[in-house]
């Protein structure tokens, strides 16, 4: 097997005597879909949290190309490759989706926000938002104000933006949340295409999504890792189906 990209060993964050994730391990290869699934409440988003840099560990370490990250501050995260994609949140309403795109590109490349206004009008900042909206579908919306796409087209967006960083590897918590059938298939499609140029870690309530498209799939319990594995067996697991019952059908 490839030498991981992504490497946690034994993370752990508990607040109080709640312990959200609990001695987690576990290894991304490049070029994989690692889907992270778990019931409502499981760690998840913390997880996500803890490999990002948002959130500090208290115990356990975290290795990106073989490197020990554990310690270090979210932007030099991002700066090695390992990005999370942008909540809808932090997508700038007024701005089309190009200049959105445009001013994550000129962040990665670290120069300031003093032409924030006329940041996609630089042609080197634009060519590659253009191509970042092309990988994700949406170059044909490059001059829409974002506060006009529809919500699917948001999640597009915000993939977009966390292209723009040049990942090696993106964390996508829920990109699925909130849209509708139509709109769910284009994002499932933006990640087939994506999928095997870069790693991905997925977080995904949607079942269908997740067996459609994951290399492997850690299903997390109660902050624990209670199996990885194929999709395959994850979805015949007696163990899996069991935390499932009553949460959501694992198709
Ligand atoms: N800052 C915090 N302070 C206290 N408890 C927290 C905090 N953040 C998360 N929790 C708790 O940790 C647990 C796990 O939350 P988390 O959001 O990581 O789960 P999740 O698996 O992503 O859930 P969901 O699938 O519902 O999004 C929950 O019980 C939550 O209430």
């Amino acid at each position: 097997m490839a030498e991981p990209l992504l490497e946690l060993r034994n993370l752990r964050k508990a607040y109080g005597a709640l312990v959200v994730t609990d001695n987690v391990s576990l290894s991304v290869t490049p070029g994989e879909l690692h889907a992270v699934i778990g019931p409502n409440g499981a760690g998840k988003t913390t997880l996500i949290h803890q490999i990002s840099g948002m959130l500090p560990s208290d115990t356990g370490s975290i290795l990106f190309g073989g490197e020990d990250i554990t310690s270090l501050p979210m932007p030099q995260r991002v700066r090695r490759g390992l990005a999370r994609s942008f909540q809808i949140t932090s997508i700038l309403p007024g701005f089309s989706a190009l200049e959105n795109v445009a001013l994550a590109v000129q962040a990665r490349s670290g120069s300031s926000f003093r032409l924030f206004g006329k940041a996609a009008q630089e042609k080197n900042l634009n060519d590659p938002a253009m191509e970042c909206l092309s990988q994700v579908g949406l170059a044909a919306r490059a001059h829409v104000p974002a506060g006009l796409l529809s919500h699917g087209e948001k999640r597009q967006l915000e993939l977009a933006i966390g292209l723009a960083t040049e990942p090696k590897l993106l964390l996508l918590d829920e990109p699925l949340a909130g849209t509708g059938h139509e709109e769910s298939l284009r994002v499932v499609e933006t990640l087939r295409r994506l999928k095997g140029r870069l790693t991905i870690v997925l977080i995904e309530h949607d079942m269908e999504a997740v067996f459609a498209l994951a290399d492997r799939v850690s299903v997390l319990v109660y902050g624990r890792v209670l199996a990885t594995d194929t999709p395959g067996r994850i979805r015949e697991n007696p163990d899996v189906r069991a935390a499932y019952l009553g949460e959501e059908e694992l198709v």
